[in-house]
């Protein structure tokens, strides 16, 4: 008491006082520290950025912060003091630096921190959330077999009948002009559904979303946004018990019903016993009957996961796909005679459309060009610190690699701004008079890469070729003539994920 007598002074007027001094006084010696002191003072970037965690929150606030922060990058390059602990890069070289270590027990890895993938609660292990190296080592264990490449050919007829479904109900609409990027998220969410929990959802029978999908963007928006709050842990726990409160209660309640009917269906899953089903969810519940296989709630929250992680990704690439091909009619006219070479629709199989050399250059256009993460992902420095793009970042720093600051800098790609499949064809690698032969195409990690990399990437490259080739061959597709036909892809919301835009296209029948 003589101690905070002597700090605030004697009567209550002086300790009011002085207490507002020092609450003035603690933000700013935490800037002066932040500016001069602090281990990452040396790295460049905006005073304020740099001072405070505020220019920051405001950006992840706003709606574009992917591309607020590649101006950064323009501006102080290849690496830049984002926050005061945290840094972006620019630099190729950072993918393998940040991401590529498989050993999580090495003390010099960079892992998933708990600010942006802890687990909110406790409960079933997901493999999104999981923070624990050797933990997330054990659920890709039992769930990498279902996602195999093999996995996916053996998934082949169930992924097949819901593009068929997709093309043959786009016959029946009425109307030639379809926003096309309902109908990419109708035709994934029922392939995800179905074999993650070995029923479809029937979005594409009865045209429309299930309620809880119509409520996901708000709900990714909410939880992208609250990650702001978990830099302050204070702010943070004064601000949990009142989570049920600031939610709003139609996401909650959504997301309940969600709860309910994915339960509902994996219990018929289980019912059903139907273990020679080649679908992800058989495959998964088998691995219960293995020592530390995952529990049924741990495949319960996977599955709920799976659909969020499959179905916004795809989806956003197929439609970066159908967006540029429209203005692009050279490309669009050589994708048409790669695909339409079959004689058939039913001879373009996974085997038969994976070789393609200029569908899957489009595809690997559109991943660089309009990234589904554009915000990047975060991962913490081991407590040592490491090496990053040829700069020491001390110990505990979050950092991550600018997919939209890589994909689009003229140092790794010829006219980056520009839509060029060809610089992902065999022989742009290995003719020196190709524009692109200088391209650094490993720049592109649309699928992350290390230990955490996507585990549905064989699926997610089934499903994009699978959809885009038949759309293809059964359509021939214009740009339509309402205020929808072109997105202008920096528009669109971001958080975290692309909120998208729709897109109308005409799908005229087309006349083999
Ligand atoms: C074009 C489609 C897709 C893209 C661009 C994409 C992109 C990504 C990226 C960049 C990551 C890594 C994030 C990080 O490192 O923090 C990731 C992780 C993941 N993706 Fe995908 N994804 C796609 C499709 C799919 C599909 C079809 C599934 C199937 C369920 C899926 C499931 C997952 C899962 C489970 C993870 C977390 C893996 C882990 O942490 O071990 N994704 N995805």
């Amino acid at each position: 008491m003589a101690y905070l007598n002597w700090l605030l002074g004697e009567d209550t007027r002086t300790q009011v006082g002085n207490v507002i001094i020092i609450l003035c006084l603690y933000p700013i010696t935490n800037w002066i520290y932040n500016l001069y002191f602090h281990p990452l003072a040396n790295f460049p970037g905006p005073i304020l950025w740099r001072a405070s965690r505020l220019p920051h929150m405001r950006a992840v606030w706003g709606k574009h912060f992917p591309y607020e922060i590649k101006k950064l990058h323009a501006q102080y390059g290849g690496v830049v003091r984002i926050a005061p602990n945290e840094l972006s890069f620019s630099e190729a070289a950072a993918w393998d630096d940040i991401y590529s270590n498989t050993d999580g027990a090495n003390p010099k890895a960079f892992k998933k921190g708990e600010i942006w993938h802890g687990n909110l609660e406790p409960g079933p292990s997901s493999v999104f959330t999981t923070i624990d190296f050797k933990e997330h080592g054990r659920i890709r264990k039992f769930m990498d077999p279902a996602f195999s490449e093999r996995a996916v050919l053996q998934q082949e007829p169930i992924i097949r009948k819901h593009v068929d479904t997709c093309i043959n109900k786009l016959r029946s609409r009425p109307s030639r002009t379809v926003n096309i990027v309902d109908w990419f998220n109708f035709t994934l969410f029922d392939i995800i559904g179905d074999l993650c929990f070995g029923e479809s959802f029937n979005c594409l029978d009865k045209c429309e979303f299930e309620p809880w999908m119509d409520q996901m963007a708000a709900s990714i928006k909410l939880n992208y946004q609250s990650i702001n709050i978990r830099h302050f842990p204070i702010v943070n726990w004064l601000l949990k018990p009142l989570g049920g409160f600031l939610i709003p209660k139609e996401i909650i309640k959504q997301h309940m019903d969600y709860r309910q009917r994915s339960t509902e269906k994996l219990e018929r899953a289980l019912r059903s016993n139907d273990t020679d089903r080649q679908d992800i969810v058989s495959q998964l519940l088998k691995s219960n009957e293995r020592s530390e296989g995952l529990t049924h709630e741990e495949v319960l929250l996977n599955s709920m996961q799976f659909i969020n992680a499959a179905s916004e990704t795809t989806a956003t690439t197929l439609t970066g796909v159908i967006n540029h091909l429209l203005v692009n009619l050279d490309s669009l006219s050589k994708l048409e005679a790669e695909v339409r070479q079959f004689t058939s629709s039913a001879e373009m199989t996974l085997q038969a459309l994976k070789p393609l050399p200029y569908l899957n250059a489009v595809l690997n256009e559109a991943l660089r060009m309009c990234s589904s993460i554009p915000i990047g992902y975060m991962r913490v420095s081991p407590p040592e610190g490491g090496i990053v793009a040829g700069n020491y970042v001390p110990g505990n720093t979050i950092v991550t690699v600018l997919p939209v600051a890589v994909s689009f800098s003229p140092k790794y790609f010829y006219e980056p701004e520009s839509w060029h499949p060809e610089r992902w064809l065999p022989e742009a690698e290995t003719d020196p008079k190709s524009p692109f032969y200088h391209d650094h195409r490993k720049a592109v990690r649309g699928f992350g890469w290390g230990p955490y990399n996507c585990i549905g990437e064989p699926l997610g490259w089934a499903a994009m070729r699978l959809i885009l080739a038949q759309m293809l061959w059964a359509y021939n597709l214009k740009k339509a003539e309402t205020p929808h036909s072109k997105i202008i892809w920096h528009e669109q919301d971001c958080f975290g994920i692309i909120i998208k835009h729709r897109l109308d296209v005409i799908l005229a029948d087309r006349i083999a």
